[in-house]
C-alpha cells in the first residue's frame, strides 16, 4: 500500500447511541490492505452497531468513518465505495418468491459478476429454485456468492459462518486467505474463536460499546501464557500459590488452575513443598486468553457464562 492511499476501513472517535442506549463509544480504528481483521466481543457489545454505521445503514451519533476513504455519511461517496465492497450482513434475507439465479442476475447489475462461477462451484446452491424454499446454510452460501462474485476490495461480515457445516466453513476461511494473498481486505464480527484464531491477523475487542484491546492474534496468544493445571495432596493456605509471575488462579474441586507469565522457577520450588497428585502444563488457548477481555459482567454486559461464545477447538 502506497502511504497517501487511505486505509479500507477507518474509524475515529466513532460514537452511536440509539436515544439513551450506548451502541459504541469512541471507536478508534483502522483495518490495513490485505489484511483479515477480527471483530470480537460479548451479546451486546456494540460489533452489529459499528457494522451498520459503516454500511450507511445508521447515522453516527458522533465522529467519522470511512470505507476506502469515503465518508460513510455522503450519500454519494457511499454509494462509489459499495461497489467495491462486498457484505453479508447476519441475518441474511432475500425477497424470497425469486430464484437464487435471479438473486444473483439483480446483485450482478448491480456491482458485476466476474468469480460467480467459480464461487457457485465451491458454495453450490439450488439455483432454480425459489430462495423461500433454501435451507439457512444454502440462504449464507447464496449471499456469499452474492457478496464475492465481484471480487470486493473489501468485505464487511457480520458472523459469516453461522449456519454453515464445517467444510463449507473450511472453503470460506480458503477465500478470505486467497483475498489476503491478493492484497484484498477482510474484516469480520464473529463468536467463533478457533476461526478468529484460523484466519485472522488481527482483531479488536469491544466491550461495553468501547473498544478494549487491538493487536495481532499472534501478540495476544503470545502474552497468554502457560496455564498450570495441578491437583495437590494437601490443602495449602490460601496465599500460598501466589507469587510473581502468576497472573490468575482459581481453584475448583482441590484443582488449581494457574496462569503463568511464562515463569517456572518459582511454581517448582512452591510445589516442592506439597504432594502433586497430578500436573499439566499447556500454552494457553485462545479460549483462556480471550475469555479475559469478555470478563466479568459489567453495566448491563452479560456474564462470560452468556456471552455465546464457541469454544470448539
Ligand atoms: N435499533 C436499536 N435500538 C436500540 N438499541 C439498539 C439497537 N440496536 C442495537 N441496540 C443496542 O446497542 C447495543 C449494541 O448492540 P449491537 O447489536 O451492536 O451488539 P453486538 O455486539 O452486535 O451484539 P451480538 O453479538 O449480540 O450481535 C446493545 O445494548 C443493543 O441493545
Amino acid at each position: 500500500m502506497s502511504s497517501a492511499e487511505p486505509p479500507p476501513i477507518e474509524l475515529e472517535s466513532l460514537t452511536k447511541y440509539y436515544g439513551d442506549v450506548r451502541g459504541v463509544e469512541d471507536l478508534t480504528f483502522a483495518v490495513d490492505r490485505g489484511e483479515i481483521f477480527g471483530f470480537l466481543g460479548p451479546n451486546g457489545a456494540g460489533k452489529s452497531t459499528a457494522i451498520r454505521v459503516l454500511l450507511g445503514l445508521s447515522k453516527p451519533t458522533d465522529g467519522t468513518a470511512s470505507l476506502l476513504g469515503r465518508d460513510v455519511t455522503d450519500r454519494t461517496e457511499l454509494r462509489d465505495a459499495k461497489r467495491r465492497l462486498g457484505y453479508l450482513p447476519s441475518d441474511v434475507t432475500f425477497y424470497d418468491r425469486v430464484t437464487g439465479a435471479a438473486v444473483l442476475d439483480h446483485f450482478a447489475r448491480l456491482r458485476g459478476d466476474e468469480r460467480r462461477g467459480d464461487l457457485l462451484e465451491r458454495f453450490p446452491v439450488p439455483l432454480d429454485r425459489n430462495v423461500k424454499a433454501y435451507s439457512s446454510g444454502n440462504r449464507q452460501k447464496l449471499a456469499i456468492v452474492a457478496a464475492f462474485m465481484h471480487e470486493p476490495e473489501v468485505a464487511i461480515m457480520d458472523e459469516p459462518t453461522s449456519g454453515l457445516d464445517p467444510l463449507v466453513q473450511n472453503e470460506f476461511y480458503e477465500l478470505l486467505e486467497e483475498r489476503r494473498d491478493a492484497g484484498r481486505t477482510s474484516f469480520f464480527s464473529s463468536h467463533i474463536l478457533s476461526e478468529v484464531r484460523r484466519v485472522c491477523d488481527r482483531v479488536g475487542i469491544i466491550r461495553n460499546g468501547r473498544l478494549i484491546e487491538l493487536d495481532t492474534v499472534e501478540n495476544i496468544l503470545a502474552e497468554g501464557g502457560t496455564v498450570v493445571t495441578v491437583r495437590l495432596a494437601e490443602e495449602p493456605p490460601a496465599a500460598a500459590l501466589e507469587f510473581a509471575g502468576v497472573v490468575r488462579i482459581d481453584r475448583r474441586d482441590g484443582t488449581y488452575q494457574i496462569v503463568l507469565s511464562h515463569e517456572f522457577d518459582a511454581l517448582i520450588d512452591r510445589l516442592d513443598e506439597y504432594t502433586v497428585l497430578d500436573l499439566e502444563v499447556r500454552e494457553a488457548s485462545i479460549e483462556d486468553v480471550f475469555m479475559h477481555f469478555y470478563g466479568t459482567p459489567a453495566d448491563g454486559d452479560r456474564g462470560p457464562a452468556a456471552n455465546g461464545v464457541d469454544t470448539a477447538p
